[in-house]
């Protein structure tokens, strides 16, 4: 039976990285062998673009294809292989984050977006998207709190955040039985209550 691909999203900083090696331990305890993987990246080649991706300057357009080659690889190299082998496949970001960012953020035609989703991957939507939602200021917060050195987006004004959260909250009200959204300034141990019960829904 082919395996189910569940994605993470949200804007930096919501804490959905926190959860996804949590999410699949636990699932490795129900017998299930699970596959963890990111976007951009998950391929050696992917990496290299994820390098120029977060921190190069450039088109937007060349961003947006940018991530979708290193999509198309991903698919190709490990998302598709592993689904069809039957493991489960978790994701931490994938093309609902090229709507958030190119889209939402940075204003791409919704038309071009559309065309490389439907071209790289016409036939796969993830079974469950999980979006970490929360206010920006929180988010922003616990950047500052972990030290870390920021990227080309999380470098990004405010407004560009604002956008890219609305654009996520908005595919989710257009997708609502595919993409879940999670109240992520909640504690860590009442998030994982609510990510057990959603996940359970498509075990
Ligand atoms: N529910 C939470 N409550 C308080 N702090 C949290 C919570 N979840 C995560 N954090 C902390 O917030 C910081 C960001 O978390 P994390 O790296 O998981 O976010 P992220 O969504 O993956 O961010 P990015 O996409 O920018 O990499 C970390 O220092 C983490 O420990
Ligand atoms: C897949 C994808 C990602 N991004 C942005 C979103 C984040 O700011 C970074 C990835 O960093 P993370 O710490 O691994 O979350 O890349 C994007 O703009 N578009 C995309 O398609």
């Amino acid at each position: 039976m082919r395996g189910k691909f569940i994605t993470f999203e949200g804007i930096d900083g919501a804490g959905k990285s926190s959860h996804v090696e949590w999410l699949a331990e636990t699932l490795r305890g129900r017998g299930l062998t699970v596959l963890v993987t990111r976007e951009p990246g998950g391929t050696p080649l992917g990496e290299k673009l994820r390098e120029l991706l977060l921190n190069e300057s450039m088109h937007l357009e060349t961003e947006t294809l940018l991530m979708f080659a290193a999509r198309r690889e991903h698919l190709a190299q490990r998302i598709e292989p592993a689904l069809a082998r039957g493991e489960w496949v978790i994701c931490d970001r994938f093309s609902d984050a090229t709507w958030a960012y190119q889209g939402g953020g940075r204003g791409l035609d919704k038309a071009k977006f559309l065309a490389l989703e439907h071209w790289v991957h016409e036939h796969l939507q993830p079974d469950l998207t999980l979006l970490f939602d929360l206010p920006l200021e929180v988010a922003r917060e616990r950047i500052v709190l972990a030290n870390r050195v920021l990227d080309k987006f999380e470098q990004e004004r405010a407004d560009f955040h604002h956008r890219v959260r609305q654009a996520y909250l908005d595919r989710a009200q257009a997708s609502p039985s595919r993409i879940r959204t999670v109240a992520a300034e909640n504690s860590i141990e009442k998030i994982r209550k609510q990510l057990e019960v959603i996940v359970s829904s498509i075990c």
